[in-house]
C-alpha cells in the first residue's frame, strides 16, 4: 500500500493507531494532550502501589515460594512437609481428614489388582512364552554413548550412598565458566522405549516442547539423537508396565491368563469395593466442584461430578485414572462437613445432607453412616491381604510390571494397621498418601511459635498440579516469587507420562527443568533443585534395573544411588548454568520427600537461604 507523502513507515501497529489525526486542531490537540498526561499518571500510581505492596510483604517478611514440577514428583507432599515443620498443630489436627484419601488409595491399589487379573498377558511376558524367545525380545544391549561426559564438579555433593541422609547443598555462583559450557554436559540421551514399535513418526518430546515459557531460542534445540538406535527391546517391556490399553489390543488374539480359578471366591468378596469407591469419590471431590474434564466412570451416571483424569480419546484403563481435587482447603471442607462419628474425632461440627444426586451409605438417608468406607474396608482386610500376598497374584504383577509398592499412596502392606475402626493416619501416612493435584493454589501460613526465630514469618507457598494440561496454568504465577523448588522424581528414568505414553519421564523432567532455567520472568529468582525419590531410585537400582537402559549416555557407570544421582545432578546443574539468562544461584539436593527425617534437614537449609535472599532484596528495593 503507498504510504502518504510525509508519513514514515513503521513496523510498530500500534504507532499507525496512536498517532495524531494530521487535521488535528488545536483544541483537540490540548485534549490529547491532558488525556495522555492524566494516562501517565494513573500509570505511575499503579506502579508505585505495586512497589509499595511489595515492600510492605518484604517488611512484613512474607515469602513466596513455587512448587514446580512434572506429576507426581513430590509437590504437594513437599507442601505437607512444610505444613508439619511449621504449623504442627493444624497438620496434626487435619490428619483425620487424611484417612479419606488413605481409604481411596487402597480400594485402588485392589482394583489395579484385579484389573490385572481379569485382563490377558502378552505373549512376550505370558509365563508359557519360551525363555529364549523372551531373551531375545528383551536382551538386545543398550547402544553405547557416542561421547560419554565426564561428571563436572561434583564435589560438595554426596550422598551417604544409602539416602538415608541425602542432604548436600549444592551453591553454584553462576559467573566461572558461565556460558561456556559444552553442550554434551547438557544434553543426554534417551532411549526410545516405544515409539520404533509403535511406528510413531514423530519425535517423543514433541508435546513436551509446547511447555516454553518465553524459552531462549537455545532452549528449542533438539535433543541429539542416533536415529540407528531405536532401543526397542525395551518396548515389551514397557507394554505393560505402564497399563498401555494398545498393547492389549495388540496380543488380544494369542492372549493367555494364569490359572486363577482359585482367586474367583476372593473377587467376590470385594467387589463392594467398587460401591466404597464411589462413596470416597463423592466425599472427596466438593459437590460444587466445576470442572470441565469432569468425567463420570462408566456406570456412574449419578456421579457427573467426579472428577477422574482420563486419557482423552483412547479407552484408558482404570490404572490411567486418578482422582483429582484442586489444591486449598475445597476438598478438605467437604470432607470436614462430611464427617460425621470419626472414631476420636469431633470437633461439633454435624453432618450436611449430601448434595444432589451423590451416593450415600447404606439406607440412603443423606447422611454418613459410622464411616462406612472404614467399616467395609476392616470387613475386607483379610480377604485384600489374601489377594496381595497371593503368590499367583505376585506372579501376574510381576509379569506386568506392575510394581505397585514403587507406586503412589500405597498401603497395602499396612492393611491390618489402615483398616483398623480406630486408624488416625500417622504423619508418614499422610506424607505417603496420594490426591492429584489440578489447578493453581497459594497457601498461606504463619510459623507458629514453635517454630523459633522465623515465628511470624508468613509463607505463601504456591502448589501447582504438575500433568501436561496444567502447566499453561502455571506462568501467572511466575511474578514475584522469591525461590522456585523444582521437583524431579530420579527414580522414574524407567517410566513414562500417564498421559502421554511415548514420553519418558526423566525426560520430561529435563526438558521442563530447562523452560524453567531459560524463562526470563524467573530470571532473579534462585532455583532449587530436589532429585527427588532417591529412596525408590535406590531400590531400583538394588534391583537391578540400569539407567543406562533408558539414558544412554550413562554408559557402563556404576549403577549405585550415589553414582547415578551425582551424575543427574551434574546433568541438571549443566543445565542451569547453560540456560539461565543471568547468573544465579543454584541448589540442588538429593531428596526423598517422605522421609520426615532428611527432608526437615533439607526445608530448613532451603528456608534460611529464601530468607536470606528475601532480605537481600528487601534491601535493593
Ligand atoms: N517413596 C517416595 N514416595 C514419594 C516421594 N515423594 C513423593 N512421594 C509419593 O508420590 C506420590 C505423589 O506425590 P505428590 O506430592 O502428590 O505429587 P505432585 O507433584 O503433587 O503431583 P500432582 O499433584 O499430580 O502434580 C505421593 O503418594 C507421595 O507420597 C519420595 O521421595 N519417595
Ligand atoms: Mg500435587
Amino acid at each position: 500500500m503507498p504510504v502518504p507523502a510525509g508519513r514514515r513507515v513503521s513496523d510498530d501497529p500500534l504507532d499507525e493507531v496512536l498517532r495524531p489525526p494530521p487535521d488535528e486542531t488545536p483544541e483537540q490537540r490540548s485534549i490529547r494532550l491532558e488525556r495522555e498526561a492524566e494516562a501517565k499518571r494513573i500509570s505511575m500510581e499503579i506502579d508505585a502501589s505495586i512497589k509499595a505492596e511489595r515492600q510492605a510483604r518484604r517488611k512484613k517478611r512474607i515469602v513466596r515460594l513455587l512448587l514446580l514440577g512434572q506429576s507426581e514428583s513430590g509437590k504437594s507432599t513437599t507442601l505437607r512437609q512444610f505444613q508439619r515443620l511449621y504449623t504442627p498443630t493444624a497438620f496434626r489436627e487435619e490428619r483425620i481428614l487424611w484417612r479419606a484419601v488413605i481409604q481411596l488409595n487402597i480400594v485402588r491399589s485392589v482394583r489395579i489388582i484385579l484389573e490385572a487379573l481379569n485382563s490377558p498377558l502378552s505373549p512376550s511376558n505370558s509365563p508359557f512364552s519360551s525363555p529364549r524367545s523372551r531373551a531375545r525380545s528383551v536382551s538386545r544391549p543398550p547402544p553405547m554413548p557416542n561421547q560419554a561426559p565426564p561428571v563436572p564438579n561434583a564435589d560438595h555433593y554426596h550422598t551417604n550412598g544409602n539416602g538415608s541422609n541425602p542432604h548436600s547443598p549444592v551453591d553454584q555462583p553462576g559467573p566461572s565458566g558461565y556460558g561456556n559450557s559444552d553442550t554434551s554436559d547438557v544434553d543426554m540421551q534417551f532411549g526410545s522405549p516405544r515409539g520404533h514399535h509403535h511406528g510413531s513418526p514423530q519425535p517423543r518430546h514433541r508435546n513436551a516442547q509446547k511447555f516454553q515459557y518465553a524459552q531462549s531460542s537455545s532452549s528449542t534445540r533438539r535433543h541429539r539423537r542416533s536415529p540407528s538406535n531405536p532401543d526397542s527391546e525395551v518396548d515389551s517391556d514397557t507394554e505393560f508396565y505402564h497399563g498401555s490399553p494398545r498393547s492389549v489390543h495388540n496380543y488380544s488374539n494369542s492372549s493367555v491368563t494364569l490359572a486363577n480359578s482359585h482367586l474367583e471366591p476372593l473377587k467376590q468378596k470385594l467387589l463392594p469395593l467398587k460401591h466404597i469407591e464411589q462413596l470416597l469419590i463423592a466425599k472427596l471431590v466438593p459437590p460444587t466442584e466445576d470442572e470441565p474434564t469432569q468425567l463420570a466412570p462408566p456406570g456412574s451416571p449419578y456421579m457427573p461430578h467426579i472428577q477422574q483424569s482420563i486419557q482423552q480419546g483412547e479407552h484408558s484403563s482404570y490404572r490411567n485414572q486418578e482422582i483429582f481435587v484442586r489444591p486449598g482447603p475445597g476438598w478438605k471442607g467437604a470432607l470436614s462437613r462430611a464427617r460425621v462419628n470419626y472414631p476420636g474425632y469431633s470437633d461439633g461440627t454435624t453432618a450436611s445432607a449430601n448434595g444432589h444426586h451423590r451416593p450415600t451409605s447404606a439406607g440412603n438417608t443423606g447422611l454418613e453412616t459410622q464411616d462406612e468406607p472404614q467399616q467395609v474396608l476392616h470387613m475386607l482386610r483379610k480377604d485384600m491381604v489374601q489377594l496381595w500376598q497371593d503368590p499367583y497374584v505376585k506372579e501376574i504383577l510381576r509379569r506386568k510390571k506392575i510394581k505397585l509398592e514403587e507406586g503412589s499412596g500405597f498401603f497395602l502392606d499396612d492393611l491390618e494397621r489402615v483398616t483398623s475402626m480406630k486408624y488416625m493416619p500417622s504423619e508418614d501416612d499422610v506424607l505417603k498418601a496420594r490426591l492429584k493435584t489440578v489447578g493453581v493454589s497459594e497457601y498461606r501460613f504463619e510459623m507458629e511459635v514453635s517454630a523459633g526465630r522465623d515465628s511470624g514469618t508468613e509463607w505463601r507457598i504456591v502448589d501447582v498440579g504438575g500433568s501436561r494440561s496444567q502447566r499453561p496454568t502455571w506462568v501467572p504465577f511466575f511474578d514475584d516469587v522469591d525461590a522456585i523448588i523444582f521437583l524431579a522424581p530420579i527414580s522414574a528414568f524407567d517410566q513414562v507420562l500417564t498421559e502421554d505414553k511415548s514420553v519418558n519421564r526423566l525426560e520430561d523432567s529435563v526438558l521442563l527443568w530447562k523452560a524453567v532455567c531459560s524463562n526470563k520472568l524467573l530470571s532473579n529468582v534462585d532455583l532449587v533443585l530436589f532429585l527427588n525419590k532417591c529412596d525408590i531410585l535406590e531400590k531400583k537400582l538394588k534391583d537391578g534395573v540400569r539407567l543406562s537402559k533408558y539414558v544412554r549416555s550413562y554408559g557402563d557407570r556404576e549403577s549405585s544411588l550415589d553414582a547415578v544421582s551425582k551424575y543427574l545432578r551434574s546433568k541438571f546443574s549443566a543445565i542451569h548454568r547453560e540456560y539461565s539468562p543471568q547468573p544465579r544461584k543454584f541448589y540442588a539436593f538429593c531428596t526423598s520427600v517422605t522421609d520426615t527425617t532428611t527432608t526437615a534437614g533439607i526445608i530448613a537449609s532451603v528456608r534460611d537461604t529464601v530468607i536470606r535472599q528475601h532480605l537481600k532484596q528487601s534491601k535493593l528495593l
